[in-house]
């Protein structure tokens, strides 16, 4: 990592997460240009046309991807330099659970994480029951992670996460081809996790109640702020955009 952005953060576990002159890179284009962020906030908004670069942070946040410049920190932990601590700091939940699932049952899935990270077997079955009571599921354990639908595999896999007992959920998209009643029971779900969440969404009406929303587009931030301001700016702006027709450009 470069040394030329101001590196000024704290290392105080009470902020949900700091990053400084972050930006990332792919084949030459910059996909997050020089984010600055202080966020002590503990239920996080992110919103952003498609593309705008919302996957890309999330993944720089779970130190899965290192910036090419700057430096973030999650609850204090520099998720790219300690790769342990920010697997245990950090859970993130993908818009597909189908490339989240790997187990052929419920507890065995949730047991994975919790076998990897040191747990004997008989810990990390008292801790997947103990999982599987506090989300009234005790009867999913022996269940097929295939039949299940596609609601119910992102409730298995948000599970997994709270197993870990992270200080941060990142949700990307958990929505995406849910119905109505299965988005209403998720968000039950969200609003009882004690973890800081920071959610992706193009949906304001799911970031309703959230703390602040970060904006984001091109890469940087556009608006950041109170979620209902923000969010009211975004709607206006995405109903403007929506008026025109910008999908029949091709580049290159
Ligand atoms: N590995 C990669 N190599 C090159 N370009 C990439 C790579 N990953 C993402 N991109 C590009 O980076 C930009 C941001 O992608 P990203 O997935 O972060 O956007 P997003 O805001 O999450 O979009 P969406 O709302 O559609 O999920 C896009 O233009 C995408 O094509």
């Amino acid at each position: 990592m470069q040394g030329e952005a101001v590196i000024s953060q704290s290392v105080d576990p009470s902020v949900t997460f700091e990053m400084a002159g972050v930006s990332f890179l792919r084949e030459g284009r910059a996909l997050l240009t020089g984010l600055d962020l202080c966020v002590p906030e503990r239920r996080v908004g992110i919103v952003g046309r498609n593309g705008s670069g919302k996957t890309t942070l999330a993944r720089v946040l779970s130190g899965l991807v290192v910036p090419d410049r700057g430096s973030v920190r999650v609850c204090g932990v520099d998720v790219a330099e300690d790769r342990k601590a920010a697997i245990r700091t950090v859970g993130i939940l993908f818009q597909n659970p189908d490339h989240q699932i790997i187990f052929p049952t419920v507890e065995e899935e949730l047991g994975f994480g919790l076998l990897q990270a040191g747990a004997s077997k008989p810990e990390a079955a008292r801790q997947v029951a103990g999982i599987l009571a506090h989300f009234d599921k005790s009867h999913w354990a022996k269940a097929a992670t295939h039949q299940l639908s596609q609601g119910q595999k992102q409730l298995v896999c948000l599970m997994a996460i709270i197993a870990m007992a992270p200080k941060v959920v990142i949700l990307d998209e958990p929505f995406s081809g849910l119905d109505i009643p299965t988005r209403a029971q998720l968000t039950r779900y969200f609003d009882r996790i004690n973890a800081a969440l920071i959610h992706i969404s193009h949906d304001p009406e799911a970031l309703r109640g959230y703390e602040r929303v970060i904006w984001l587009e091109d890469g940087r931030i556009r608006q950041d702020g109170a979620a209902t301001p923000v969010l009211a700016e975004f709607t206006k702006h995405m109903t403007d955009l929506g008026g025109h027709d910008d999908i029949s450009d091709l580049a290159g």
